[in-house]
């Protein structure tokens, strides 16, 4: 694991960190709103150190964006301190900018209506990239996430799967030394999702980009992050591996058995049938155990017509992580 080295400085350094909206309610009976504070992220502490790839994650309304927001400079802290490169993102949000990338998968930030070719060009100027660079970058961009024949296309009629690759290109054509990438393979088809899970591992490799990424797909962190930062409710509770993470949870896997015929619960070492309907039958096994050995076992005893695997889901590891205390 490459977690941060106390003793070296942090590339992305966060010390009890808070951040509240004041929010006017209506109250029944009320002609006049009520003010009220909303803690968004609290006593939030994390160091991320150059060149790590670490999952962001928690449950819908944890905190995760807010923390983004921070991070990048669109938000200012109302406690604690955010240093990102040595600076400090609300203040120096301009110079930060060229040393950061930032992909939000719901949301695109290229120009709607221009050719993906055109946004990269406005992009070379805004932040004044070097053209052998910039023509390096691209080139090399492109060919990794198979933009070539979409270069041309104004950017409302790529497909979801082009347009992220799009939005990933335009942030990493000025060479940033971070990437926060939120949800990004949300909504991808298996085969996207992999292909995209792939460059982000071949450009931490080559480059080592420093990656945060915010996701509510487990298989997007199992595959790229060696470290995962749980928060909730504003505050992390929880830094270390996926791996550990599970087995801490006790969460697990789901393999989705369908046989041929009808038949009595299955029996295979490592896994317990948790359900029976007809010819399908569920069986649930440690999350952090290999699902080879468990589908070769169902294979060899029984006749098969289809398998698949379920995960299990943010917010079940997180209520496990809690009702057993850790
Ligand atoms: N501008 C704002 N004004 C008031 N409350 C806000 C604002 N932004 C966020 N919040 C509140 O702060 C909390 C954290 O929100 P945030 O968007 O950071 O969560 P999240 O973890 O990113 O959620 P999701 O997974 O649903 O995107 C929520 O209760 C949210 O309603």
């Amino acid at each position: 694991m490459t977690e941060h080295q106390p003793g070296t400085d942090p590339l992305i350094d966060v010390q009890d960190l808070g951040r509240s909206f004041d929010v006017r309610r209506k109250v029944e009976g009320r002609r006049r709103r009520s003010r009220e504070s909303v803690v968004a992220v609290h006593d939030l502490t994390f160091a991320v150190g150059a060149g790590e790839m670490v999952g962001y994650i928690g449950p819908n309304g944890a905190g995760k964006s807010t923390t983004i927001k921070m991070l990048t400079g669109i938000l200012f802290p109302t406690a604690g301190r955010v240093r990102v490169a040595g600076m400090d993102p609300s203040r120096d949000r301009v110079e930060l900018a060229r040393r950061i990338g930032v992909v939000f998968g719901q949301r695109s930030t290229l120009w709607w209506d221009l050719p993906l070719r055109d946004s990269y060009d406005l992009l070379q100027k805004m932040y004044r990239i070097e053209p052998a660079r910039y023509r390096e970058n691209l080139a090399r961009f492109v060919e990794l996430l198979d933009l070539g024949d979409q270069l041309d296309t104004p950017v409302r009629q790529l497909s979801l799967g082009q347009r992220m690759r799009g939005d990933i290109t335009a942030a990493l054509l000025h060479d940033p030394e971070v990437l926060y990438l939120d949800e990004p393979t949300i909504g991808l088809d298996v085969v996207s999702k992999g292909r995209l899970r792939e460059f982000l591992r071949a450009l931490n490799a080559e480059r080592g980009t420093t990656l945060l990424l915010t996701t509510h797909d487990l298989q997007d962190i199992e595959a790229l992050c060696d470290r995962v930062i749980v928060i909730d409710h504003g505050t992390s509770v929880y830094d270390g591996s996926l791996s550990s993470l599970h087995a801490q949870g006790g969460s697990t896997r789901t393999l989705v058995v369908d046989l041929v015929d009808e038949a009595p619960p299955v029996e295979v070492p490592g896994a317990t049938v948790r359900r029976v309907e007809g010819p399908r039958q569920w069986l649930s096994f440690p999350a952090d155990a290999s699902a080879a050995p468990i589908v070769a076992a169902v294979a060899a005893a029984y006749d098969v017509a289809d398998l698949s695997i379920q995960e299990p889901d943010i917010e079940d590891v997180i209520r496990e992580l809690y009702s057993r205390g850790a």
